[in-house]
């Protein structure tokens, strides 16, 4: 497996190393050693699995409050994402700032998110399905979102018109977001 850091602090790109022959592949998706090696040593409690039928399906910029914040580790097993996240952290060099990560089927890469981010995706492919791994469970009166085309924070999305839930609308921006990562 390789880590690569990122420009968002605690933000890593990991690539598991694969096994091919004629059956097919192996690989270790995941190996909680390899993360403590570089410092993370949460304990992954949920997994997640979501599918978006259509390409353009927009999912973010999503988030729990503290004391419900979640790391996640985040990868596709069908099809492919553009996959963003945004430091929420006030106190961090990079508050506000975003980065965008091809993940797919194919490069078998896995981001992890740390804790104080807001975390989406859009889907480049039909019938993308995501799984994600986080460190800690869900919980509805924590979930909070930021507009995906907040113009403060600028991320450039691959897609001009995205399909979005109704509640994935209604996000505010950024500065009007409550937040409340030390
Ligand atoms: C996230 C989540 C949702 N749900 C329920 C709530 C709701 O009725 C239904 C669909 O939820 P959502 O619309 O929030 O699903 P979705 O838009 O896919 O939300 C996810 O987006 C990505 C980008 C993330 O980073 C995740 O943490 C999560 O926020 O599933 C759970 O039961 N457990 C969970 O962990």
């Amino acid at each position: 497996m390789k880590v690569q850091s990122t420009s968002l602090d605690g933000v890593y790109l990991l690539e598991p190393t694969v096994y091919e022959d004629d059956r097919g592949f192996f690989m270790e998706s995941y190996n909680d050693k390899v993360l403590a090696e570089y410092g993370i040593t949460c304990q992954f409690v949920q997994d997640n699995h979501s599918l978006s039928r259509k390409t353009g399906t927009l999912r973010g910029m999503h988030y729990q409050l503290e004391p419900y914040a979640q790391t996640k580790l985040v990868r596709v097993i069908r099809g492919s994402i553009f996959d963003v996240v945004i430091d929420l952290r006030p106190n961090s060099k990079t508050y506000g700032r975003w980065e965008g990560f091809e993940l797919s089927a194919g490069n078998k890469r896995q981001l992890l998110v740390p804790r104080g981010f807001a975390h989406g995706f859009c889907t480049l492919e039909p019938n993308t399905e995501v799984l994600y791994k986080v460190d800690q469970y869900y919980s509805h009166p924590h979930d909070r979102g930021i507009r995906w085309d907040d113009p403060e924070i600028g991320i450039i999305w691959p897609v001009v018109s995205p399909i979005l839930s109704e509640k994935d609308r209604q996000h505010p921006f950024l500065r009007d977001a409550e937040i409340n990562f030390r």
